[in-house]
């Protein structure tokens, strides 16, 4: 985060407030008109693993740290609510919340989208359902990643759950409607909402008629009682009650994928992001048609700014990019911090021979097989360390380049360039790797915290803080860009290679296990 200062570098207000929501943190970040970055704070919460395969979160943890790092971004950059003109929300996609409407208190911990629980159910689902009624009704395959199967875990397993669900006293969300429910009053008249991306998400939402599809919420057994309402990702929901932000209008909500693809300012078909951190996840906009994926992608909502029409995209999404450097870090111990994996793949020239599939949770995109595993192929006694660290950065390539083309057969779009953020951008010899490996223009923008910026971006047009999106298009600043060096000889070779030690991968949990 080399351009994000953390202390006040502000000039006049007025400003606009967004809260990240993530994964591993909550973060607040103020940004001025020109979209730059006047303030961030950020705490981390706790990653509960109650059993193998099993990911949660404590969901009162995170509205406590979500009302502290509002403070602390207000406090550092020396502005006062009155000078915030709205606030946007993005988030973790897909994890998975429910409460009790009275009391507000979460009735178990959140499920998270990394959790496994839920795959000998979506094997079930399939079996008595069909894997084609989901695809075609919410753009989705049936897959344990997504909220609704881990709606259904909860209402089974909760005692008395269900009851209280029919009876309208439980109410459902991903962290996008908590945290909004939290900020505009909680139990006092908060509102229970979600945005189109988000619900998107949730293998619940008819993708065509952007609503509840009745006949999928029946198969899970979900009652309707417990659904937030479906919203746009760019209006006043509400305003803040109480607390630092009291009477701010809370203004935009976005999947933290789409947030990225809006930040990035990718408001053109064809256009498209990638997102690089714990995993990785590239997302092409389609504009105004849901496209059918036949190359395993997924069909998902971009964006939908107030009532006009929503934009959808095609999404590729890789679940280990970013945690197989860390790994390599905390389990391997062969780096001591994720940057080291640079120097140490710079000390040869090659992979040396090997390939790294890193299935360490099965293969989401293209692939969506929960029974691959990770594989090193090609190992000699030729092998050592460094190259293992480049056959780590060039698996994050090649993945890229198995969605690119997926990307393209499916939209018949060629990719120009690739618009890229994320952790793993600081890394150039990943950089230049992928651009070798795409064989297209890698590009990083100036603000490389663009999920934060596309909430942003959003709430502040909801409130006529930026006209139009041309005018954030304009934001737009160029950081750094590699272009390709591979001869195309060597490109076709390694791909080969890489798709090899792909299938090396496939069917390695057998139906007993
Ligand atoms: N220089 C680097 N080279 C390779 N990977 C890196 C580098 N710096 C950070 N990372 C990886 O990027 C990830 C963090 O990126 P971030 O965008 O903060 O992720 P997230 O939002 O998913 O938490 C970590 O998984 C880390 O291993
Ligand atoms: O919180 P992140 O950045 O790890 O993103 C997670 C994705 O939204 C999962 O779909």
């Amino acid at each position: 985060m080399s351009d994000t200062p953390t202390t006040a570098s502000h000039g006049h207000g007025p400003f606009i407030a967004a809260i990240d929501q993530g994964t591993t943190s909550s973060r607040c970040i103020v940004f001025d008109k020109d979209g730059r970055i006047v303030s961030v704070d950020q705490k981390e919460h706790e990653q509960i693993f109650p059993k193998p395969g099993w990911v949660e979160h404590n969901a009162t943890e995170i509205w406590t740290n979500v009302q502290e790092v509002v403070a602390g971004a207000l406090d550092k950059a020396g502005i006062t609510p009155a000078d915030v003109k709205a606030i946007g929300i993005t988030n973790q996609r897909e994890t998975t919340l429910m409460w009790d409407k009275a009391t507000g208190e979460p009735v178990h911990n959140a499920i998270v989208w990394q959790d496994t629980r839920t795959d000998a159910l979506c094997k079930e689902l399939g079996r008595n359902v069909g894997q084609d009624r989901f695809r075609r009704e919410t753009g989705l395959p049936l897959a344990s990643y997504f909220s609704g199967p881990k709606v259904r875990w909860l209402l089974d397993n909760v005692e008395g759950l269900r009851e209280r669900a029919e009876r309208g006293e439980i109410l459902f969300g991903t962290m996008d409607s908590w945290v909004i429910w939290n900020l505009t009053g909680g139990v006092d008249g908060g509102v229970h909402v979600t945005d189109v991306t988000n619900a998107s998400r949730t293998l619940l939402m008819n993708l065509h008629g952007l609503h509840w599809d009745e006949k999928i919420l029946s198969s899970l057994e979900i009652p309707a009682a417990v659904l937030p309402e479906i919203r746009s990702s760019a209006e006043v929901y509400g305003l803040a009650k109480g607390g630092v932000l009291d009477g701010i209008p809370v203004a935009s909500a976005l999947g933290d994928q789409q947030a990225a693809l809006f930040g990035q300012t990718c408001f053109s078909e064809g256009e498209a992001k990638s997102t690089y951190g714990t995993g990785t996840f590239m997302l092409m906009n389609t504009g105004g048609t849901p496209v059918n994926s036949y190359n395993g992608l997924l069909t998902t909502v971009g964006y939908r700014i107030g009532d006009q029409d929503p934009v959808y995209a095609l999404e590729g999404s890789i679940a280990v990019t970013g945690s197989l450097v860390q790994w390599m870090r905390d389990q391997m111990g062969l780096i001591k911090s994720a940057a080291e994996i640079e120097t140490l793949a710079l000390s040869v020239e090659d992979n040396g021979g090997a390939y790294f599939v890193p299935a360490f949770s099965g293969l989401f995109a293209p692939y969506w097989r929960s029974d691959a595993r990770g594989v090193i192929a090609g190992l000699t006694r030729y092998v050592t360390k460094a190259h293992i660290a480049r056959a780590v950065l060039e698996a994050t390539a090649w993945q890229t380049r198995e969605i690119t083309d997926a990307m393209t057969k499916d939209s018949g779009v060629e990719l120009a360039a690739l618009k890229v953020d994320g952790g793993m951008t600081s890394n150039n010899l990943l950089m230049q790797t992928l651009s070798d490996v795409l064989d297209a223009p890698v590009v990083r923008p100036m603000v490389a915290e663009t999920t934060c910026l596309g909430a942003a971006y959003a709430a502040g047009l909801a409130v006529g803080f930026w006209p139009d999106t041309d005018a954030l298009r304009a934001n737009w600043r160029r950081a750094a860009e590699w272009t390709p060096r591979m001869d195309a000889d060597v490109r076709e070779r390694e791909y080969k290679n890489w798709l090899k030690a792909v299938q090396r991968t496939m069917s390695w949990i057998d139906e007993e296990d």
